[in-house]
């Protein structure tokens, strides 16, 4: 579900984005602690679209948790437009969709649209947000009845409605068909260009290649390679990223990734 929050127009300000220092999280669970984010250190400035890449588990979800206030770190710190999550959020700089968002089933698309609007204090037609989403067509259909790829549609749509500054997308385009990637991509390149700040993680390194102005790569809960899509291909010696991927995420027998020496490109 998108942060709600209450101011509708974009601001400009000199303070990144997004500044981590020495982020960590750690899970108590009946297997132990888990440290989900290791000591992430990470700056992104406004008007970036920065694709979030990593193997499952590698603390994706979890940073973005901590971005959007909905966790705590263990220690380090994150700044958001140079304030507490929390701070931004009550400003309105920031929107989320993400995977678990949940949904009222019983309603349609256009009540849901609406209704978030209404708590983000909007007032007017959500009419361009669905088409933005391409979901117009299905405004009057039950949440409940729409397929994964439509209800991936309708959170894009949820976050847009607040105008965010910074919008933060946890596999946005799981389960959209090819139309509704090249829609979806097409809108986020047109909010870059007005200004936008967009976070996305993905498993599609396609989109990443193809979108991203810049790839932050972690494994275990670190960065391990952070540059343009070229200067993170130029690391691995690969045109491939799906093989750059592939070696920089590597294991090694120390339990370490096979790039957290790559100082080159880490930012
Ligand atoms: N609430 C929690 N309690 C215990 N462990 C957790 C919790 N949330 C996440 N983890 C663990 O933290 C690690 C990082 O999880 P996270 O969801 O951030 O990874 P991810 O990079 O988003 O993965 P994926 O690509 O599979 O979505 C995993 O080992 C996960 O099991």
């Amino acid at each position: 579900m998108p942060v709600p929050q209450q101011s509708v127009a974009m601001t400009s300000t000199r303070s990144p984005a997004i500044e981590a220092k020495g982020l960590v999280k750690e899970f108590r669970g009946p297997e132990g602690a888990v440290r989900a984010v290791d000591g992430l250190d990470l700056v992104v400035w406004p008007g970036e679209v920065v694709a979030f890449l990593g193997p499952n588990g590698a603390g994706k979800t979890t940073t973005l948790d901590l971005v959007l206030g909905l966790a705590a770190p263990t220690s380090g710190t994150v700044r958001v437009f140079g304030k507490k999550p929390a701070g931004a959020i009550a400003d309105g700089q920031v929107a989320a969709a993400l995977q678990d968002g949940g949904f009222l089933r019983d309603i349609t698309v256009f009540e849901t649209v609406e209704l978030t609007a209404a708590l983000f204090g909007r007032t007017g037609s959500v009419t361009p947000f669905l088409e933005r989403a391409g979901i117009a067509q299905i405004a009057r259909r039950k949440v409940g009845k729409c397929s994964g790829g439509q209800q991936q549609r309708l959170r894009f749509a949820m976050a847009l409605v607040s105008e965010p500054d910074l919008l933060l997308l946890d596999e946005p385009t799981t389960g959209m068909d090819v139309q509704g990637r090249r829609d979806f991509w097409t809108a986020i390149r047109h909010d870059a260009e007005a200004g936008r700040t967009v976070v996305f993680a993905t498993h599609y390194l396609q989109e990443a290649d193809s979108y991203a102005d810049r790839i932050v790569l972690v494994s275990h809960g670190r960065v391990v390679a952070d540059g343009t899509v070229a200067e993170v291909k130029a690391l691995a010696g690969s045109s491939n990223l799906e093989d750059v991927f592939l070696a920089l995420t590597a294991d090694r027998a120390d339990g370490t990734t096979t790039a957290t020496t790559a100082e080159g490109v880490n930012r």
